[in-house]
């Protein structure tokens, strides 16, 4: 938490930016003196950029109860959330009053308040199908019940999975998938088989009653209306990385064994000094960019990064500043065909593509 102590640091006293809490006053939702959280806000009047803002505020605050903060201003939570304190006002607005003039948030309330709003006061029970590489690895990361998401139950169909122990949990039989989720009562369901298997795990889930459903497979999944259906492509975060690295390549400045024409071969897959396609040796690799620079996630960065414990980084710029390493990620050894031949038919949501509304577009 130094980088919060530094820049100015939350304080039990009341932080600069305090006074600015006002700004957001609707009639709705607690009042900024009652103890307690009393109405819920319609979750459905909060724009899904805001949603996802909310989890970083939220990660923030965890982190600021955890070093004993009791009082942060807008300016240090904004700063310390890496977006504008207009932003950060705007986006609390939707929760009603939570701060007091001229002395900030009181980190635990709106903590509760944001966990309310969020659906997340009463924690999620989560099963996963799929005990692979990822499935293991996500089943290890402890930052998901940090974040109150206990992982109940792991499934496959593997004979030789069947039964295993991973992290305390037997490996369930996917055959009794509907009834097993019937004891455990799941609000959450992670999908981690490969891609030719995840429509069908995906039908199976819904037959037992998830309605919300998360899914890795790379191919878009399609869900009844009703089922709230996300999907996780890491490799696409990446893709965006390097668009903007390359986007951020400034075409004046010559980079240490490197071109511009390195660069834009890069873009473009064309054929660079190596003779292969789109592959560039590393000594053409331009260097990184200040975070400082043009480019929109270089932007979105804070100019303190917060480390902080995170879970399946699917956001803005928590992924860039984790302080926890997260899961560990095995590449897939199945093939892509089967996505190509659903591309045409999906009702998912992906979290982290750019046409997605979700939180790729955290501030
Ligand atoms: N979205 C991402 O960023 C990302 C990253 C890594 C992997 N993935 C995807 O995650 C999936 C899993 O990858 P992995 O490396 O863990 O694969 P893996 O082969 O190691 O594990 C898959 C597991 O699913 C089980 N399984 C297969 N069919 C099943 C079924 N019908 N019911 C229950 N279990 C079943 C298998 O027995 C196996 O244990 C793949 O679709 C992969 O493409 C996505």
């Amino acid at each position: 938490m130094a980088e919060v102590a530094e820049h100015p640091g939350p304080s039990q006293r009341s932080g600069r930016g305090a006074e600015d809490v006002s700004e957001h006053h609707e009639t709705r939702g607690v009042s900024g003196d009652a103890p307690n959280v009393t109405t819920r806000t319609p979750q459905k009047d909060i724009p899904q950029a805001t949603v996802a803002r909310l989890a970083t505020y939220l990660r923030v605050l965890a982190l600021l109860t955890d070093d004993g903060v009791a009082i942060v201003s807008s300016e240090e939570l904004a700063v310390a959330a890496g977006v504008n304190s207009a932003k950060l006002r705007k986006d609390l607005s939707f929760l009603g009053p939570n701060g007091v003039r001229g002395v900030g948030y009181d980190v635990a309330r709106l903590r509760a308040r944001i966990e309310d709003v969020l659906g997340l006061s009463d924690g999620h029970r989560v099963v996963l199908v799929g005990a692979g590489n990822l499935g293991r690895a996500l089943v290890g990361y402890r930052g998901f019940r940090r974040r109150g998401f206990s992982v109940v139950g792991i499934f496959d169909n593997d004979a030789e999975v069947i039964g295993l122990e991973v992290e305390g949990l037997r490996v369930r039989d996917a055959a009794d998938l509907a009834g097993e989720i019937a004891l455990l009562r799941p609000t959450i369901a992670v999908i981690a088989v490969p891609d030719d298997s995840a429509q069908q795990v995906c039908d199976e889930l819904v037959a037992a009653g998830m309605q919300s459903i998360l899914s890795f497979a790379l191919c878009q999944l399609t869900a009844p209306a009703g089922v709230e259906l996300r999907r996780v492509d890491l490799a696409v975060e990446m893709q965006m990385l390097s668009f903007e690295r390359v986007r951020n390549a400034d075409p004046d400045e010559p980079v240490e064994g490197s071109t511009t024409a390195n660069v834009a071969e890069t873009a473009t897959g064309q054929a660079n000094e190596s003779g292969a396609a789109g592959v560039v040796p590393n000594s053409a690799v331009p260097a990184a960019r200040p975070l400082t620079g043009s480019g929109r996630i270089a932007r979105r960065v804070p100019a303190h990064p917060m480390p902080g414990p995170t879970g399946m980084s699917v956001s803005g710029p928590e992924s860039v500043t984790e302080r926890d390493p997260g899961p560990t990620l095995v590449p897939n050894r199945h093939g892509l065909s089967h996505c190509a031949a659903q591309a045409a038919q999906t009702t998912s949501h992906t979290a982290t593509e750019p046409t997605s509304k979700g939180s790729v577009v955290t501030p």
